[in-house]
């Protein structure tokens, strides 16, 4: 197996889990299709292990805490970055590397490219920055594959109304929201190979075929 340049791995070591990501704004639906997608991959008997940022280990999940709870500028860009790549850092070290480490596939909610679109589209602070708190916390590891579901701004607000409210990072202005929406599309079109543009305002069996389609060279 060719070794990839986002896996900091021993030598000695081959890896046949695949990390993949799925991105967007708030009530696109991407738990919605981790699930879905867990599922696929189970029935292909793949062992999947479906997580979330900020979140998915103990540690991360204390962080998300903080990050979650309050008024939209309990902190401001630059702590709330180093909070976000803090809890990233421990997600990596101990339940996505172990993961993949292992053959699993990860499906991961959000993962360093929110944090780019977020805290670097939305808040300000640069993608140079944002890559470096990356690169030391968690040795840069990139999915191999990222999902931007997109949905009309009509359907993202029903959906959240369905679901029951925003939270503190959803209730940031509406400008800091425009330049994350765009940011997250400028990442999307400026690296092709990773990144897939997924329509997720078609029924949720549509979109999880389409992620499918996209995951087909790998399964
Ligand atoms: N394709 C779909 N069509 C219609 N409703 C959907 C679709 N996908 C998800 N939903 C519904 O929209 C709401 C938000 O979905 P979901 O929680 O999966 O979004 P999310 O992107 O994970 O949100 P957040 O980022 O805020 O956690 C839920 O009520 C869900 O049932
Ligand atoms: C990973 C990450 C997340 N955020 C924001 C994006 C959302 O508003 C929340 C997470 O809520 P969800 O319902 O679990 O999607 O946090 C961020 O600003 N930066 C990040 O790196």
């Amino acid at each position: 197996m060719v070794a990839r340049p986002n896996r900091i791995l021993p030598a000695d070591r081959t890896v046949t889990g695949r990390f993949i990501t799925l991105e967007g704004g708030e009530g696109v639906g991407k738990s919605t299709q981790i699930r879905a997608l867990s599922a696929a991959l189970e029935a292909r008997d793949i062992e999947a292990v479906a997580t979330r940022e900020p979140g998915g280990s103990a540690g991360a999940e204390a962080i998300r805490t903080l990050l979650m709870e309050g008024s939209d500028d309990r902190w401001d860009s630059r702590s709330e970055a180093l909070l976000f790549a803090a809890a990233r850092a421990d997600h990596v070290a101990r339940t996505i590397r172990p993961a993949l480490d292992r053959g699993a596939w990860v499906l991961c909610d959000r993962f360093v490219d929110s944090s780019r679109a977020y805290q670097g589209g939305g808040g300000g602070i640069t993608d140079a920055d944002l890559l470096t708190l990356h690169g030391f916390g968690s040795l840069g590891l990139l999915p191999d594959r990222t999902f931007l579901l997109t949905v009309s701004a009509d359907e993202a607000a029903r959906r959240l109304t369905e679901r029951g409210g925003r939270d503190r990072m959803g209730n940031k202005p509406a400008d800091y929201q425009a330049r994350l929406a765009a940011r997250f599309v400028e990442m999307a079109m400026s690296e092709p190979s990773r990144w897939r543009i997924v329509d997720a305002d078609a029924a949720a069996t549509d979109v999880t075929a389409a992620i499918l389609a996209e995951l087909a060279e790998w399964l």
